[in-house]
């Protein structure tokens, strides 16, 4: 058996500089990965290549065994593409522009109609067949990007922030329809906020300028995450180097006057009882302690200066 997906050593550069560079992923079965990054950390230039929108630099493609670069047309019937801004036709109905797309993806005449049919079913559109796609709302317009992903029924679906920019209840109905589609396919799917991605991933990668800084299930992601910062509140707070000089303490942030992000090394209880244990010697009235993910940024500093590739 193949991987539904596997990039080796796979680099890209625009000009002069690398997008990305060394990114290697390995998908298996259904479910959704996650692809998290900042703005510009190289997460569409991964997807593009991914779905031969763009040739790569350097390294390799393989949809469910096919090399991307030499059987292109046996690999992307595999892959269903949802970018950034879905390639709507606003001015065709939609049963119209699935007709299309179904045609483009060369299903047989014979299993056209059927295709269309389950592809609205799956998303919710078979009451709009006729409505014209430009007078759709934001999120049903995700769903006609999702169902022309899925209608050829591949195996991996790449999805380029899919719910951003949706409204709160729109949000709940794309990752609900997300999650259903996840059911029988592989979903890798990017976004640049953390929650989103632990919502919704089994597996997170993350990148941050081009390189891949984490890549394991999203519950390693977050003990790891979780067990490395803590914060604390206090009424009388230490001087920074007083914190520093407590065993197993890397880092001291101090985010007010009162509250400080503690970077550790170590299990988070040994590092809990000896800040209480200071706390109580010293006297700073500690009145908070617990876990702190941090925000994205810090997390994106914390993995990037140490890659745990
Ligand atoms: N067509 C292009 N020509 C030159 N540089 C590009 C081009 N497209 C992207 N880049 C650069 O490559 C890097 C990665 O961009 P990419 O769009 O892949 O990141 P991203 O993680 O998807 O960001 P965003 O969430 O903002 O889309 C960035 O530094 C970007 O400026």
């Amino acid at each position: 058996m193949h991987p539904i997906l596997k990039t080796e050593h796979l680099s890209h550069r625009y000009s002069s500089a690398w997008a990305i560079r060394d990114i290697n992923i390995e998908i298996e079965s259904a479910g959704i990965v996650g692809l998290l990054g900042s703005n510009g950390a190289g997460k569409s230039t991964t997807m593009n290549i991914i779905c031969g929108v763009l040739n790569q630099t350097e390294g390799n493609v393989f949809i469910n065994g096919f090399d991307l670069r030499k059987q292109p047309e046996a690999a992307k019937r595999e892959i269903g593409f949802l970018p950034q801004n879905p390639p709507l036709y606003t001015d065709l109905t939609i049963d119209e522009y699935l007709l299309y797309c179904a045609q483009l993806r060369l299903i047989p005449k014979d299993r056209i109609k059927s295709a269309v049919e389950e592809a609205k079913e799956r998303c919710g559109l078979a009451h709009f067949s006729s409505r014209l796609i430009k007078n759709l709302s934001g999120g049903y317009r995700q769903r006609v990007g999702i169902a022309q992903a899925i209608i050829h029924k591949p195996k991996l679906v790449v999805m380029d922030e899919p719910t951003n920019g949706l409204d709160p209840n729109q949000l709940i109905e794309a990752r609900k329809l997300i999650r259903e589609i996840a059911v029988d396919h592989s979903v890798l799917l990017s976004s640049h906020i953390l929650s989103e991605i632990n919502l919704l991933c089994r597996d997170i990668i993350m990148i941050e300028s081009g390189r891949m800084v984490f890549s394991d299930s999203m519950d390693a992601f977050n003990n790891y995450v979780q067990s490395k910062v803590i914060l604390l509140r206090m009424d009388h707070p230490p001087q920074k180097s007083e914190l520093q000089h407590i065993q197993g303490v890397t880092q001291v942030e101090f985010l007010s006057d009162r509250q400080v992000r503690v970077y550790f090394d170590g299990s988070q209880e040994d590092i809990s009882e000896r800040l209480i244990a200071a706390s109580v010697a010293q006297g700073w009235k500690l009145k908070e302690i617990g876990p702190d993910k941090g925000l994205l940024d810090d997390v994106f500093k914390q993995l990037s200066s140490q890659s745990l590739l």
